[in-house]
């Protein structure tokens, strides 16, 4: 059941609730304080020119607001978006038809850019930068291309990867952003705004119960509301207060600072079964009966995050701040010679070890495999 509620899949019903809860306006869009300068100066300089805003890429984590900034980036330009995905675009002439139905300026999503294959994505990023796009007509030696222009338009590609996009893709993007984990106070202003659009009722204590535990993310912290609300009506009075959100969430073994059952098995599995690591992806996500992928996206960069865990060009290793969390106690030092909270980053003949951030920068800029396995 927790698992559902970190997981970047979004149903049909979901769907409709998201879309009444995102904002419309970069003006109510909370956090990324970064970005939302960037992007303000970006679409203003765009409008003054009365040109199509240049190209943006929107990286990070599932559920952080790449959707909800793109669909900003079309209502403040005041034109119409599509929006499509990297799976979606099988082939070259499926790419061809999406673009030549562009109008002019109009905004196209496309999401899990980096999952688009080699062909589509040499031909779009051609597209891109000529707004033109060669069609081949007729098959065998008859066949012939012929080169199609396009009205200026921009595309708006979102991934959790950004490293598995190909240099001369990525060069194509005028901006490129990276959404960043939120803060409590982010998040609690947030679930303000969704609680008085949702009609739920709820205290300030209550709001920081789960704010603080919806590991930075706003889909997540929407869930949590919704679960936090179900427990009121059902067991309260329908009023979310701390102690109502506290047992809400204690339910769900969602802990004070967010982790599931699913992020616990993964530390407790580097830690009992690898002796803390390092261990390659592949093997973890065999040993957990998880997703490769899952864990990537999904569960990886939080923990990161955090400083629970680390990359190693050999794998993945608990740190000592996941044994202190998780009620354990660190291998002294030099103990096993494989916990880095036992050595350090400096300490000799150990694995490579780099910071959280550096860790995530690499995870971020890496398609992946990094040869561990
Ligand atoms: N800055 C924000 N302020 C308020 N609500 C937000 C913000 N960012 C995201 N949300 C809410 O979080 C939900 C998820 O956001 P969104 O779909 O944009 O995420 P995403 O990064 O595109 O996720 P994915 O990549 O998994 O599709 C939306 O319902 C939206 O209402």
């Amino acid at each position: 059941m927790s698992d559902r509620l970190v997981s970047p899949r979004v149903s049909q019903e979901e769907e409709i609730i998201e879309s009444s809860l995102r904002p419309r306006r970069l003006s109510e869009y909370i956090g990324q304080e970064r970005i939302k300068e960037n992007l303000a100066i970006l679409l203003e300089a765009a409008r003054r020119r009365n040109e199509p805003v240049d190209h943006v890429l929107l990286y990070g984590p599932p559920g952080l607001g790449k959707t909800t900034l793109c669909n900003i980036i079309a209502a403040e330009m005041g034109v119409n978006l599509k929006t499509t995905s990297g799976p979606a675009i099988e082939h070259a002439g499926d790419l061809a038809s999406i673009l030549t139905s562009l109008q002019e300026g109009e905004v196209l999503f496309i999401d899990e850019i980096h999952r688009l294959s080699r062909a589509v994505e040499e031909r779009l990023y051609s597209a891109m930068e000529d707004f033109a796009i060669d069609v081949v007509i007729g098959k065998g030696p008859g066949a012939r291309s012929l080169r199609i222009s396009l009205p200026p338009f921009t595309v708006v590609g979102a991934t959790t990867r950004v490293g598995a996009l190909s240099a001369p893709l990525r060069d194509r993007f005028g901006a490129i952003y990276r959404l960043e984990y939120y803060s409590v106070e982010a998040l609690k202003q947030i679930l303000r705004r969704s609680a008085r659009i949702l009609r739920v009722p709820a205290d300030e204590d209550g709001i920081e119960e789960i704010a603080a535990r919806a590991r930075g993310t706003p889909r997540i912290v929407n869930r949590l509301l919704r679960r936090v609300r179900d427990y009121a009506q059902v067991k309260a009075d329908g009023v979310i207060t701390r102690e109502i959100a506290r047992a809400a969430l204690d339910a769900l073994e969602i802990d004070h600072i967010g982790l599931d059952l699913t992020d616990r098995h993964l530390l407790l599995t580097i830690i009992h079964k690898f002796d803390g690591g390092p261990v390659g992806l592949e093997t973890l996500a065999a040993s957990t009966s998880e997703d490769p992928e899952t864990i990537e996206d999904v569960y990886e960069p939080y923990l990161l995050q955090l400083g629970f865990i680390a990359r190693t060009p050999r794998g993945r290793v608990a740190t000592r701040l996941a044994y202190e969390h998780l009620g354990l106690n660190p291998p002294a030092a030099g103990l096993g010679g494989r916990s880095p909270a036992a050595q350090g980053p400096a300490a000799s003949g150990g694995p490579e070890l780099w910071t959280a951030g550096e860790a995530h920068e690499r995870s971020t800029a890496s398609s992946g495999s990094e040869g561990e396995d």
